[in-house]
C-alpha cells in the first residue's frame, strides 16, 4: 500500500478533552468506522480558551467561539480533517475556507432540573439557590420564579455535579442531552418542556467541521447527515444571526417538524427575566432559513431591539 492510499484511510478528529466532547468525538468516530469499513479514526485532542478560563461567567468572558477556535486552525493547518462540536457551542461564522458541512440526528433538545432534594422547580422553596451560568435559563427561571436566587455555575457537567452534590446549590439546570451521553441521565429530576425552558439554538444536536474544499472528507461524512436535524437547526441559527445575539444576551431558539411544518419558537429576553418577548413561525421545512430571519424581525420589532440595546450599550442591530 502506498503512503497516499494509507493516509486516505486515516480521518483525524481534533477534539476537546472534556467528557462530553469526548463522548461526541467518540460516537462520530463509531459512525464513521461503521459506515466505512476499512477507515480508522484518529482523535486529535486538544485544549481550547474555553476549557483554560473556567472560573468566569461565560457571558464575561465574551468573545464567540470561546471552544472552537483552537480546533478550527488545527483543520486549516492541515492538522486534523475534522472537528466535532456541540451545536449550542458553535458560532455564526466560520473562517474562509471551514463550513459545518454535517448535522447529526438531534437527542433531547430540552434542559434538565438536577436536585437531590426536590423533584420539580414547582417544589423549589422560596429562596432557593440555583445554579446556572447560561443566561437564557437564568432568565427564563427568574420570569417565572423571581423568588428564587439564581447562582453562576461553571465548569464542565461533572465539575457543575459535584457543586450540587457538595451542598452549593438546591438546584441547577444542564441540558438532558450531555447528561445522558455521560451516561448521568438518572440524574434528571424532570425535563423541561420548552414552554418552561426554551432550549438554546442547536441544543441537543451534534456538527461536524471540515475544510470545504475537502471533498474526500465530505463524501465519507454524508451518511451522518439527518436532514430532519439540520432544517432545525437551520432556522434556529437564522433566527440568531438575524440577532446578531451573541452569549451575553438571553436567546432561545427551537425549532419542531410537525406535521411536515417547521415549528419554529423563539425568545429574547433581559438576564433578570423582567422583560421577555416571544414569537413564533410555522411554515414550510424549506423556507427555514426566511423563516429564522422573519421571526428575528418580528421580535426586534416587538421589543427586542431594546433588550438588546440595553445589553450592548446601543449597539443593537438595525
Ligand atoms: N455549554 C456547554 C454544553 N454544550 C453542550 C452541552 C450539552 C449537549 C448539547 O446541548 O448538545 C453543554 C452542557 C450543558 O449545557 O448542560
Amino acid at each position: 500500500m502506498t503512503v497516499t492510499s494509507m493516509l486516505d484511510n486515516v480521518l483525524r478528529i481534533a477534539t476537546r478533552q472534556s467528557p462530553l466532547a469526548l463522548w461526541q468525538a467518540h460516537y462520530v468516530k463509531e459512525r464513521l468506522e461503521a459506515n466505512h469499513p476499512g477507515l480508522t479514526v484518529e482523535l486529535v485532542p486538544m485544549v481550547t480558551r474555553g476549557d483554560v478560563i473556567l472560573d468566569t461567567p461565560l457571558a464575561k468572558v465574551g468573545g464567540k467561539g470561546l471552544f472552537v477556535k483552537e480546533l478550527e486552525l488545527a483543520l486549516l493547518e492541515n492538522r486534523a480533517d475534522i472537528a466535532v462540536h456541540s451545536m449550542k457551542d458553535v458560532p455564526v461564522d466560520f473562517p474562509e475556507g471551514l463550513g459545518l458541512v454535517t448535522i447529526c440526528e438531534r437527542d433531547d433538545p430540552r434542559d434538565a432540573f438536577v436536585s437531590n432534594r426536590y423533584n420539580s422547580l414547582d417544589e423549589l422553596p422560596a429562596g432557593s439557590i440555583v445554579g446556572t451560568s447560561s443566561l437564557r435559563r437564568q432568565c427564563q427561571l427568574a420570569a417565572q420564579r423571581p423568588d428564587l436566587v439564581i447562582r453562576s455555575l461553571r465548569g464542565n457537567v461533572g465539575t457543575r455535579l459535584s457543586k450540587l452534590d457538595n451542598g452549593e446549590y438546591d438546584a441547577i439546570i444542564l441540558a438532558v442531552a450531555g447528561l445522558k451521553r455521560l451516561g448521568l441521565g438518572e440524574r434528571v429530576r424532570v425535563a423541561l418542556s420548552p414552554e418552561t425552558s426554551l432550549p438554546a439554538v442547536g441544543q441537543g444536536a451534534v456538527g461536524i467541521e471540515c475544510r470545504l474544499d475537502d471533498a474526500h472528507t465530505r463524501a465519507l461524512l454524508q451518511p451522518l447527515n439527518h436532514a430532519e436535524t439540520a432544517v432545525r437547526v437551520k432556522a434556529e441559527r437564522a433566527m440568531n444571526t438575524r440577532l446578531e445575539g451573541g452569549c451575553q444576551v438571553p436567546i432561545g431558539s427551537y425549532a419542531e417538524w410537525v406535521d411536515g411544518e417547521i415549528w419554529l419558537r423563539a425568545l429574547v429576553g433581559a438576564p433578570d427575566g423582567s422583560t421577555m418577548v416571544r414569537g413564533e413561525r410555522r411554515g414550510n421545512p424549506a423556507d427555514a432559513e426566511q423563516l429564522g430571519i422573519s421571526l428575528a424581525e418580528e421580535l426586534l420589532n416587538n421589543g427586542a431591539r431594546a433588550i438588546l440595546a440595553d445589553v450592548y450599550n446601543g449597539e443593537a442591530p438595525e
